[in-house]
């Protein structure tokens, strides 16, 4: 059955580089003809999701269709409703008159039910559930060994061990782990499940600041190199800028917004916790420990991470997170100033900063969304109009 709404939606992606070092070429396709049961392999695939329910004082009411397409954040304040949201996709609750359908196939409508242990999802929340007593090995492998024998296995122990860089702790018991490897962990039983679809709830929120540093690039590449779509809940925007592609942004048990990350950061509401852009830049290499990068036409170069910092997966392209504080405008180029990222620019629009004295100034660089917190009366001192060309220097980005 055709969904409305979903006209927009792209098929998911898969990084062939990654499926073939894996082993996996062979594998993602068989995958990818799996989840089509329709001929049209273009299809749209969506996740419809019809649902209404009172809680006391909250009430939940939506009607839309979600993206299988990469990483998908659910992101509101805490009590809005994501983790109803994802317990109700889950077939964890049953809700009278919801309705839940994946990609062409019924999980809930009417009589129909399907039961959670039949829709493959793999699940992962806040807590691991491992199993204290077994090994990782025997907690990778519980499920993985009681899988019901009509499902086709695409992903075996050993890649999900080498896409997880789980072998140093295969003997461990979970007891002996940081809190980000037992969700590294948790990730590769849930993987095992053979899983149509991630549903992450808030996978990240028991853990350190280092902790979350260690697990988000294997998130990424859980993305990347299977396709499988993921539902990631959160309320820490800066996680959901470094990983997710699509936004839906939740308000007191509605979708308030859904689209592209880069196009949602441009959102008041989420301008107002902390403006900021999302840009998508090609790497060049480094030299001197400096990391060239290109967004189009434009260069710029950034402290290359630290060997410490990266797993053995090196990126050909990165996401830059800049804080609209951290850009600076001008008419002209600067060029006695210590900020040496200085890219050309044009100005889209304003909007009114949470701050009555400053001003949000929408950019666009190279086609990409960029935001600059200005004081007002620095607008009006430049006198800068949209459609004009000036220049941003950028004085600080985290590098993704
Ligand atoms: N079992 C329950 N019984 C009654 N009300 C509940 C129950 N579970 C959640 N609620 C209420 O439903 C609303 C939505 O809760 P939910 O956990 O879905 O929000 P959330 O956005 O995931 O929040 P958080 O980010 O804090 O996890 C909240 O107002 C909450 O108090």
């Amino acid at each position: 059955m055709a969904i409305p709404g979903t006209e927009h939606l792209h098929n998911p992606t898969t990084s062939s580089s990654w499926w073939q070092r894996l082993g996996w070429h062979a594998n993602a396709k068989a995958n990818n003809q799996a989840r089509h049961s329709t001929p049209a392999s273009n299809a749209p695939k969506s996740l419809r999701v019809a649902l209404q329910l009172q809680r006391g004082a909250f009430s939940l009411e939506l009607n839309n269709c979600l993206p299988l397409q990469g990483i998908t954040a659910l992101f509101g304040r805490s009590g809005c409703g994501k983790t109803t949201l994802l317990r109700a996709i889950a077939g964890l609750d049953r809700h009278a008159g919801a309705q839940v359908q994946f990609i062409d196939t019924v999980w809930q409508q009417g009589n129909t039910f399907l039961p959670v242990h039949q829709r493959r999802i793999g699940m992962v929340f806040q807590e691991s559930s491992l199993l204290p007593h077994l090994s990782v090995k025997q907690n990778l492998l519980y499920g993985f060994n009681r899988l019901a024998k009509h499902i086709d296995v695409h992903l075996k122990p050993e890649q999900v061990t080498q896409l997880l860089e789980l072998a140093p702790l295969l003997q461990q018991a979970p007891e002996q782990l940081s809190g980000g490897q037992r969700q590294r962990v948790a990730l590769g039983r849930a993987l095992l499940s053979q899983p149509q679809l991630l549903l992450l709830d808030e996978p990240l929120a028991s853990l350190d600041q280092q902790s979350r540093g260690e697990i988000l690039p294997f998130l990424q590449r859980i993305a990347n190199t299977t396709g499988i779509p993921m539902l990631l809940v959160s309320h820490q925007l800066d996680d959901v800028v470094k990983l997710a592609d699509h936004l839906v942004l939740m308000q007191h048990g509605r979708i308030h917004s859904q689209g592209p990350l880069q196009q949602q950061l441009l959102q008041p509401e989420l301008a107002a916790i902390g403006a900021m852009s999302l840009l998508h830049a090609q790497s060049h290499g480094s030299k001197h420990h400096l990391l060239k990068l290109s967004i189009g036409q434009q260069q710029l170069q950034l402290p290359a991470p630290l060997p410490a910092n990266t797993t053995s997966y090196s990126p050909t392209s990165y996401r830059l997170r800049i804080q609209a504080r951290d850009v600076a405008l001008s008419l002209k180029p600067i060029s006695d100033s210590s900020v040496s990222n200085q890219l050309q620019v044009s100005i889209s629009g304003f909007s009114p900063a949470p701050h009555p004295a400053e001003t949000l100034v929408e950019l666009e660089l190279e086609g990409q969304p960029l935001q600059a917190l200005l004081t007002t009366q620095s607008v009006e001192r430049l006198g800068l109009q949209i459609g004009q060309r000036v220049f941003a220097q950028i004085k600080a980005v985290a590098l993704d």
